[in-house]
């Protein structure tokens, strides 16, 4: 790769710089554990996105929504439910969930298992450390380092949970348990929360369950340590899910951010909260009901570790000839498709072409009047 020329950094060779630091193995959180004061150069981004950096402004009085899942199964109550999921995921796309079933021990116990991985001793997460996507169990810094043109300052965890089904021996043993654990709770909010959708967009209850949307699922247990220079880089970049829905724990360290009517929007905890947000996919097949929105999480500021877990859950079964589209019945003369169809390896090569920079699948498949 050719030397590249920054105004400020003068010039470096970035790709070596970041195979060094990857086959180090250390992850950001080793960086930050040096005690450094300032962040490698792989890490910097650019003038555009750091002036753009900061919390939301601090007389916003918007938040995501936050839906009670209490009642779920009361006819009384369940579609008044059903509309404020619909309402949250055609405005915010995003919105946290209470009283989902989930006991406040096992949230506690789902970071406490990530951050104990995350926080062992070099040696210990080193032996993990490789780039394996796709499939088993994978630890690094960024799923995109090589593909990108700023590193971000965080270390993940990811477990292919299924279709499948990963070996429990395969999850590094300090967090085995909880992540297992994890999985079947967050798939039963998911399949809790994707009825209430299915049903909002007029469908049966089963629909989406049917249609084997939350079969693929890929957990990743994120660890953004604190970082010396949170205003030169960020945690995760925007971007936008390219999953069905995502499920997100996260404990009470700040970064999470939100983009709403163009404004970037800080997502603050509710205790025992979950938050779900909408997909690229799910934009898709409901044909752009479903707002699939931008979200980031700037770089940690705090002494403590902002830890997150997330499940992007996905589709197992495509339709015939291996396509994938907005759903037919949704669509009519008045309602026409605004998304063409798009094969799986399309997918996939959009992802993988350059991570997190890529344009969203959404933009690229929608269709141009
Ligand atoms: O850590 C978070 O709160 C968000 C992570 C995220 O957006 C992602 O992994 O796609
Ligand atoms: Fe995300």
């Amino acid at each position: 790769m050719a030397a590249k020329i920054d105004a400020t950094l003068g010039s470096y060779d970035r790709m070596k710089e970041v195979k060094e630091f990857d086959e180090s193995k250390m992850g950001v959180k080793g960086l930050s554990d040096s005690g450094i004061m300032t962040i490698p150069h792989i890490f910097v981004h650019d003038p555009q996105t750091l002036s753009d950096l900061k919390p939301s402004s601090k007389n916003t009085t918007t938040a995501i929504p936050t839906i009670d899942l209490s009642h779920i199964n009361s006819p009384a109550h369940r579609h008044k439910i059903v509309d404020q999921v619909k309402s949250a995921a055609k405005t915010f796309g995003f919105f946290h969930v209470i009283n989902h079933g989930v006991p406040v021990s096992v949230l506690d116990e789902t970071v406490n298992t990530v951050k104990a991985f995350h926080e062992q001793p070099h040696e210990d997460r080193a032996k993990y450390y490789k780039r394996n996507e796709g499939k088993g169990v994978m630890y690094a810094t960024n799923t995109d380092l090589y593909r990108t043109s700023a590193a971000s300052w965080c270390d993940s965890l990811q477990a292919w949970m299924a279709p499948e089904r990963l070996k429990a021996e395969e999850i590094p043993e300090v967090c085995r348990e909880g992540v297992v654990a994890w999985d079947l709770h967050a798939t039963m909010v998911a399949d809790d929360v994707l009825e209430l959708l299915s049903e909002g967009l007029g469908l049966e209850r089963r629909r989406f369950k049917e249609l084997t949307f939350s079969e693929q699922r890929l957990l990743v247990g994120h660890c953004y340590p604190y970082c010396p220079q949170p205003d030169r880089t960020v945690g995760i970049k925007a971007h936008t899910d390219g999953s069905i829905l995502t499920v997100l724990l996260r404990n009470h360290v700040p970064g999470l951010q939100v983009k709403h009517e163009k404004e970037w929007l800080d997502v603050e905890p509710v205790p025992g909260g979950l938050i779900i947000n909408v997909g690229d996919m799910l934009q898709i097949i409901s044909n752009g009901e479903y707002k699939s929105v931008e979200h980031r999480v700037l770089a940690n500021s705090w002494k403590e570790a902002r830890i997150s877990i997330v499940i992007f859950f996905s589709l197992t079964k495509w339709r015939e000839g291996g396509y994938y589209g907005p759903l037919p019945e949704l669509l009519s003369p008045e309602k026409p498709p605004i998304y063409r169809d798009f094969t799986e390896q399309e997918l996939q090569e959009n992802f993988y072409s350059k991570g997190l920079d890529s344009k969203s699948l959404v933009d690229k498949l929608t269709i141009k009047n």
